[in-house]
C-alpha cells in the first residue's frame, strides 16, 4: 500500500483525522447513552427495572464487542477496513434509534402516543445491537490504528497522541451529555408534539456520519499495516499445542524448558511463540485491573444517588444530581495537560523513574482515596438524614386544623399546639390523647414502622384523621409535597408540573414529587383562586395546610402554613468535588497510561487484540459492580465505600508485585531480531522485511510476508 506521509510539528498529519473521528464517535456514543434510560421509560413505557437492566446489558455489550472487532482487524480485514465497515454498521444503528423514536410513524389515532409499540421496540433493539457492535468493534482498532501512525523512534509523540486521544473521548462525551438532554426536552412531532427523542438520537447519528466521513477523508495519509492472516486461530492452535506437548512430556526424564510456551517449538515458529509470550505476559498483568473500573463505574450509580441527598445550589446555578458526573470529563480536560506538561516532567526532574506500571499503581491508589472521600461525605450526609422509625417503632406528628391553640396530652406530657413540626416516636402500638378544655379523649392506633400525622379537626368532637406520611427521602433530589384542606369547601391545587386534584373539606391530597426551585401553586375554590409561591431545595417533604380562615385573594400567601416532614438536603454537592478529583486524577494515571502501555507492549500483529484486552477489563469492572453491590449489602453506605476502597488497595498491592516482576519490552526490536535470525539461519526461508522510506513524500510499504517453514 502507498500513502502520502505529511508531518506537522513532528506528528503525522493522519492522526488529526483519527482524533477528530474519535471525538465525533464518543459524542455519538455518550450522547445517545445519556437519554437512553429515559427513552426506555417514557417512550417505550418500560418499568424502571427493565429499563435499567437493558441499559446495563447494552453498556456491557459495548465493552465486550471490542474482542470481535480486534480479531477481525488483526486477522482479516486490517484496522482501516474494519473501522470503515463497522462505522457504517454503527451509523445505521444510530439512524435506526432515531427512526424508532419518531412516534408519528405508528401514531395512527394522532393522540401523541405510538400505536404499534412492537415496531418501536424491535427497531430500537436492532439499533442498539448494531451500535454495540460498531462502537465496541471499532474502539480497539481506532486506538491501535492511531498508534500505528508513528514510527518506532516516535515514542514521545505516540504517548502525547494517546493523551490527546483521551482528551477527545472526554471532550466529545462532555459536549454530548450536555446537548442531548436539552434536545430531548424539546417538543417535536408532525401530528402531535412529544418529547424529542428522535432529535436526541438523530444528532448523535449525524455525528457518527461525520466521524465516518472525516476518517475516510484522511484515507490517503494513513499508514495501513496489513493483517497477517488468521493470527488468532494460529495463536489458539499454538497455545493448545504447547499445553498438549507439555502434558505429553510431563515425566521428569524430559529437560525443563524456560517457558511453558516453548513446548510449541516443535511445530510453531519461534517468532509466533515470542509474540504469544508478549501478549500473555500483558494479559496476566491485566487480571487485577477490573477492580479499578468497578470503583470508577460507581460514579454513575452510587455517587449520583449520593448527590441526590445533597444540596445542589451553587449560587444562582442549580446542579442536578446526575449533572455532577460531568465533573469527570471536565477534570479530564484539565488534568491530562497538567499531568503531561507539569507533573510527569517534574517527577522526572526529581530523578524518579515513573514507569507506566508505577503510574497505573498510583492511579489505583488515587481511586481508593476517592472512595475514602466518598465515605467521609456519606458520614456527613447520614448525620443530617431524618431518623425514620424502626420496624418496632411508630412516629406521630400532630396538625391542628383549627385556628385556636389546643392543649394536647399524650400519656402525661402536655403540648400547646398549632402545628408540630416534629415527629414523636412511640414504642407502643396505641396511645391515649386528650385534647382541649373540656378534655376530649381518643385512643389512637399507630402503624409500626410508619410515620403518620394526626389531623385534629376544627371541632374536636368531629372525626380525627390519620395520614400516612413519607418514610424515606424522596428519590432523585425531588421534593414530596401534599396539601391538607382545613376549609369547609373543596379546594383544587395545581402547579404547571402537577395537579394535586380536588381536595375535599377536612381532607388531604396524595404526595406529588416536584423539582427544586421556585414553585407557584394555584388554589381554586369554585371561581375564586389564589396563588401561593415558595422555594424548594432538594429532597424535602412538606405538608401545606390550607386553614379554614383562608380568604381567596392576594393575601393567601400568609395564611397557608408549611409543616416540614423531611428537611431539605443540607450537605453541599461541592463536597463531592474532592472524590471526583481523586478518581479522575487516578483515571488519567491509570487509563491513559494503560492505553499506551497496551499498544507499546503488543506485538505488531496483535495491537488491536491487546487494546480489546484492555477494554475487556472495563467490561469485567462493570459486571463486578453488579455482583458486589448485590452480595455486599452493608447496612451503611459509607461502609460499602470503605469496603471498595480496601478491596482496591488489596488489588493494587497484588498488582504492584506483578508489576515489579514485569520487564518492559520493545516488540518491534524483538520481532526484528527474530526475523534477522531466521534470515541468517535458514536460507530457504522467504522473508520480505518491511521497507519504509519515510520522508515528506510518497512512502512505499511492502507487506511483511512471512512464510512459515514449519
Ligand atoms: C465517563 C466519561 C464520560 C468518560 C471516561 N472519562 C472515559 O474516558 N472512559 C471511561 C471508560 C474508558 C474511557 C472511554 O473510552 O470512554
Amino acid at each position: 500500500t502507498s500513502f502520502i506521509f505529511k508531518e506537522v510539528c513532528g506528528y503525522p498529519l493522519s492522526i488529526f483525522f483519527i482524533v477528530v473521528n474519535e471525538f465525533c464517535e464518543r459524542f455519538s456514543y455518550y450522547g445517545m447513552r445519556a437519554v437512553l434510560v429515559l427513552y426506555f421509560k417514557y417512550f417505550l413505557r418500560w418499568d424502571d427495572d427493565l429499563a435499567t437492566s437493558i441499559y446495563h446489558t447494552f453498556v456491557a455489550l459495548c465493552y465486550l464487542t471490542p474482542i470481535l472487532g480486534a480479531i477481525v482487524a488483526d486477522s482479516w480485514l486490517g484496522k482501516f477496513k474494519t473501522i470503515i465497515y463497522l462505522s457504517i454498521v454503527y451509523a445505521i444503528g444510530q439512524v435506526a434509534m432515531a427512526v424508532s423514536a419518531i412516534h408519528d410513524i405508528t401514531d395512527t389515532d394522532r393522540d401523541g402516543t405510538p400505536d404499534n409499540m412492537t415496531f418501536h421496540v424491535v427497531l430500537s433493539m436492532v439499533g442498539l445491537f448494531l451500535i454495540a457492535l460498531g462502537t465496541g468493534g471499532i474502539k480497539p482498532c481506532v486506538a491501535a490504528f492511531g498508534g500505528d501512525q508513528f514510527s518506532d523512534h516516535q515514542d514521545r509523540q505516540r504517548r502525547t497522541f494517546f493523551s490527546v486521544f483521551y482528551l477527545c473521548i472526554n471532550g466529545g462525551s462532555l459536549l454530548s451529555t450536555i446537548i442531548t438532554p436539552i434536545l430531548r426536552a424539546q417538543d417535536c412531532g408532525i401530528h402531535s408534539q412529544q418529547k424529542c427523542y428522535s432529535l436526541a438520537f438523530g444528532v448523535p447519528a449525524a455525528l457518527m456520519l461525520v466521524a465516518l466521513v472525516v476518517f475516510i477523508v484522511g484515507s490517503g495519509m494513513y499508514y495501513k499495516a496489513e493483517p497477517q492472516g488468521n493470527i488468532m486461530l494460529d495463536v489458539c492452535k499454538c497455545i493448545g499445542f504447547a499445553i498438549k506437548n507439555r502434558y505429553r512430556h510431563r515425566s521428569n526424564q524430559y529437560p525443563k524448558r524456560q517457558h511453558w510456551m516453548d513446548w510449541a517449538e516443535e511445530k510453531y515458529d519461534k517468532l509466533l511463540i515470542a509474540q504469544i509470550k508478549m501478549v500473555l505476559k500483558v494479559l496476566f498483568l491485566y487480571i487485577p485491573l477490573p477492580m479499578f473500573w468497578t470503583l470508577f463505574d460507581q460514579k454513575g450509580s452510587r455517587w449520583t444517588l449520593q448527590a441526590t441527598t445533597m444540596n445542589g445550589y451553587f449560587g444562582s446555578l442549580v446542579i442536578q444530581p446526575d449533572q455532577m458526573q460531568t465533573v469527570n470529563p471536565i477534570l479530564i480536560l484539565t488534568l491530562v495537560p497538567i499531568m503531561d506538561s507539569v507533573i510527569y516532567p517534574l517527577i522526572n526532574k526529581c530523578g524518579l523513574n515513573f514507569t507506566p506500571l508505577k503510574r497505573m499503581t498510583v492511579g489505583m491508589l488515587l481511586a481508593a482515596i476517592a472512595f475514602v472521600c466518598a465515605a467521609l461525605v456519606q458520614i456527613e450526609i447520614d448525620k443530617t438524614l431524618p431518623t425514620f422509625p424502626s420496624t418496632s417503632q411508630s412516629q406521630l406528628k400532630l396538625l391542628n386544623m383549627g385556628s385556636e391553640t389546643v392543649t394536647i396530652k399524650i400519656f402525661n406530657d402536655f403540648f400547646v399546639l398549632q402545628a408540630s413540626n416534629e415527629y414523636f416516636t412511640f414504642e407502643a402500638g396505641q396511645i391515649n390523647i386528650s385534647v382541649g378544655h373540656p378534655e376530649v379523649r381518643n385512643t389512637i392506633s399507630l402503624a409500626k414502622g410508619q410515620r403518620q400525622t394526626l389531623l385534629i379537626p376544627l371541632t374536636i368532637t368531629d372525626e380525627w384523621l390519620m395520614t400516612d406520611d413519607i418514610t424515606s427521602k424522596p428519590q432523585e433530589g425531588n421534593n414530596a409535597i401534599r396539601f391538607v384542606n382545613g376549609m369547609k369547601t373543596a379546594v383544587n391545587v395545581s402547579i404547571p408540573a402537577a395537579n394535586f386534584g380536588l381536595i375535599e373539606p377536612f381532607s388531604y391530597s396524595n404526595y406529588s414529587l416536584i423539582k427544586n426551585g421556585k414553585v407557584t401553586f394555584t388554589l381554586w375554590s369554585g371561581s375564586q383562586s389564589c396563588e401561593y409561591s415558595t422555594d424548594f431545595g432538594f429532597g424535602s417533604s412538606y405538608t401545606f395546610f390550607i386553614p379554614s380562615t383562608l380568604v381567596f385573594g392576594p393575601n393567601c400567601q400568609e395564611s397557608i402554613t408549611a409543616a416540614e416532614d423531611i428537611k431539605p438536603n443540607s450537605v453541599h454537592m461541592a463536597l463531592q468535588i474532592p472524590q471526583y478529583f481523586f478518581i479522575t486524577a487516578g483515571e488519567v494515571m491509570f487509563s491513559v497510561t494503560g492505553l499506551e502501555f497496551s499498544y507499546s507492549q503488543a506485538p505488531s500483529n496483535m495491537k488491536a487484540v491487546l487494546q480489546a484486552g484492555w477494554l475487556f477489563t472495563v467490561a469485567i469492572g462493570n459486571f463486578i459492580v453488579l455482583i458486589v453491590a448485590e452480595l455486599a449489602k452493608l447496612p451503611k453506605q459509607w461502609a460499602e465505600y470503605v469496603l471498595f476502597a480496601s478491596l482496591l488497595v488489596a488489588v493494587c498491592f497484588i498488582f504492584s508485585i506483578m508489576a515489579y516482576f514485569y520487564t518492559y519490552i520493545d516488540p518491534a526490536e524483538i520481532e526484528a531480531q527474530f526475523k534477522k535470525n531466521v534470515n541468517e539461519d535458514d536460507e530457504d526461508n522467504k522473508h520480505k522485511l518491511q521497507k519504509t522510506e519515510r520522508s515528506n513524500g510518497k512512502i512505499n510499504v511492502t507487506k511483511l510476508s512471512y512464510y512459515n517453514m514449519a
